[in-house]
């Protein structure tokens, strides 16, 4: 319940200004930071665990403002959403990225309540802050899981047809040209069988390594199946000769990967990719990929290590 309504005799901010020490006894068993301000943003109190947690005293904390306290930029920042719950009375709830004192970043949610005057106007607010770093911290790693392949650090199989998905969205509303390329790495049930499963993974990083150069900021690249690959490429609309370019860039991918062997502890490897290319033209995401599939097969058919299109 908000307490921006107390009885209309109960003025909260002269108790909270108040020597009080049974409040303060209170305060200090909770294990959760809290504070309170009044409505100019100066500290009127706080409880110990909020002292560790800021790394502040109350001595230095009561009495002053953010802006004595903090660097600007926080200090803005605290007094601009102290400043909205001042403008609207109740209850204030947001997470935020916050510094120390000691320079520990931490990851914070605030819930904050105003209080009133014994006339009913807003005259402070008493803030409680709950550390979420840990559940941050996981909640970026759980995202980080279910975007990216582990072992090549590119885009999975769901979070790649998300992002083409997108791009061919914008290539249906004609605002760019869009391609999928097909990448397969030729014989590589050899390099396993001959090298061993853990030189075909550093073979995998290797080959992900010098396809990650060769791509633009606005492009990704998929792992889309074992040793398998998309790379979605796009191009401004009014670029000419766009599917002539794709074949070309891919082409020099090709040999990128042919001319750059991997060094293996006893051997030296060198491996080489086939390649299906395809450009959009009005086709579904599914006839697109298909289409690049079937080149793809055509480039092994013909003998591997080139590119179809
Ligand atoms: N080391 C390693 N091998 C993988 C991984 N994913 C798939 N592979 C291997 O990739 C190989 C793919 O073999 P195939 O599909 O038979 O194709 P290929 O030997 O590359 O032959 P072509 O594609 O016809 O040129 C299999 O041996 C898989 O075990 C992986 O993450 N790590």
């Amino acid at each position: 319940m908000p307490l921006n309504k107390p009885p209309i005799h109960f003025d909260l901010l002269d108790f909270f200004t108040q020597d009080n020490p049974l409040l303060q006894f209170t305060f200090d068993t909770l294990p959760v930071p809290i504070f309170c301000k009044d409505i100019n943003g100066i500290y009127l109190d706080c409880n110990r665990t909020f002292e560790e947690f800021i790394k502040i005293s109350r001595q230095q904390l009561i009495g002053h403002s953010v802006y004595e306290l903090f660097d600007k930029e926080l200090a803005d920042a605290y007094q601009h959403a102290d400043q909205q719950l001042f403008d609207n009375p109740g209850v204030q709830i947001y997470e935020k990225q916050i510094r120390t004192n000691l320079g520990d970043t931490v990851f914070v949610k605030f819930h904050k309540t105003s209080f009133c005057d014994e006339k009913g106007n807003v005259a402070g607010l008493i803030g409680v802050i709950f550390d979420i770093t840990e559940q941050k911290e996981l909640e970026q790693k759980l995202i980080k899981n279910a975007t990216f392949d582990t072992l090549t650090g590119f885009y999975n199989r769901r979070h790649g047809t998300e992002f083409a998905m997108d791009k061919m969205t914008l290539a249906i509303k004609k605002e760019i040209q869009f391609a999928i390329v097909m990448i397969d790495i030729d014989h590589f049930k050899r390099v396993n069988d001959q090298h061993g499963h853990s030189a075909g993974d550093t073979a995998l990083q290797h080959l992900s390594a010098v396809i990650e150069q060769l791509i633009q900021p606005e492009e990704a690249v998929v792992r889309w199946g074992g040793e398998e690959f998309l790379i979605l490429i796009s191009a401004p609309i009014k670029q000419r000769n766009f599917r002539r370019k794709v074949i070309e860039r891919t082409n020099y991918l090709r040999e990128s990967i042919f001319s750059k062997p991997l060094c293996l502890e006893q051997n030296t490897l060198t491996l080489t990719v086939s390649c299906g290319v395809s450009c959009y033209t009005e086709q579904s995401l599914r006839e697109l990929i298909n289409e690049a599939d079937a080149f793809l097969y055509q480039a092994k058919h013909q003998g591997r290590n080139q590119v179809c299109g």
